[in-house]
């Protein structure tokens, strides 16, 4: 299976300071990759830097065999990458139709608006409220609505279970075993392990900015002594 997502030895930080020391990483196409780690670790670095909202130091982040270490955000974004930051981010003052419009694409082909409204009926009934209306679930939706409109094929999953209730956390889970089922890659980045075991096939663990375990879920989840090291948690 081909990559979608091809980053080798990517190293950035803040201000001279180092955060990614040299960071692996590869996802295969249509997959699902939870990229843990504790707080700190560098994965929400990782997913900017791969956005290009932080700017690496060097390495080489290949989307779809393109190099665009170090490429403008929307030189990435158009190459099919999509990020769902941790927060959601959606704009308040707007309604959920107006941050929906932001996102489309003229000539979108698979995911239309019209589609993400099918996609999430719930975003459809609320398609006039507010930004700052919305539940925390919604929000999430939108955050996710909006990603889809780019077109991915490779979303970015920055905590999508943050701050919502477990019955919430389950219809997000749902929509985005979905996702994968259309072909869309995912880094998904969560501290919910049973959120990321459900998901993810594969399993990278981020020690100090640099990738120290790699395999896939199952495995992962069956050693909880590793997982207890790794992690802290298990
Ligand atoms: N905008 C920034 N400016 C300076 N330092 C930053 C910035 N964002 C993050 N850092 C630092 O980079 C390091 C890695 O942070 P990062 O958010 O990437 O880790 P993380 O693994 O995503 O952790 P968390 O789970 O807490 O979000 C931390 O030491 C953090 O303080």
């Amino acid at each position: 299976m081909t990559d979608v997502l091809t980053v080798a030895d990517l190293r950035a930080g803040y201000a001279g300071s180092t955060v990614l020391d040299g960071v692996d990483l590869s996802v295969p196409a249509g997959s699902f990759v939870a990229l843990l780690g504790r707080n700190g670790a560098g994965k929400t670095t990782f997913m900017h830097t791969v956005m290009g909202l932080v700017k690496p130091y060097s390495g080489s982040v290949l989307v779809a065999g393109r190099e665009l270490a170090g490429a403008a955000t929307h030189t990435v974004a158009r190459s099919g990458v999509a990020i769902v930051p941790q927060g959601r981010r959606v704009f308040a003052p707007l309604t959920v139709a107006e941050n929906l419009g932001l996102a489309a694409r003229r000539g979108a082909r698979t995911w239309t608006l019209e589609r993400v409204y099918e996609l999430m009926p719930r975003l459809a009934e609320r398609r006039g409220h507010r930004g700052d209306q919305l539940s925390g679930g919604e929000q999430q939706m939108l955050a996710i609505g909006r990603a889809l409109l780019r077109e991915p094929r490779l979303l970015l999953l920055d905590e999508p279970s943050d701050g919502l209730a477990p019955a919430v956390v389950d219809q997000v889970a749902e929509l985005l075993e979905g996702l994968r089922g259309e072909g869309i890659a995912a880094v998904l980045v969560e501290q919910d392990l049973h959120l990321a075991f459900r998901l993810a096939d594969e399993v990278a663990v981020m020690q100090k900015g640099r990738i120290v375990h790699r395999g896939p879920t199952a495995d992962f989840r069956a050693d909880r002594t590793r997982a207890h090291a790794l992690l802290g948690v298990g």
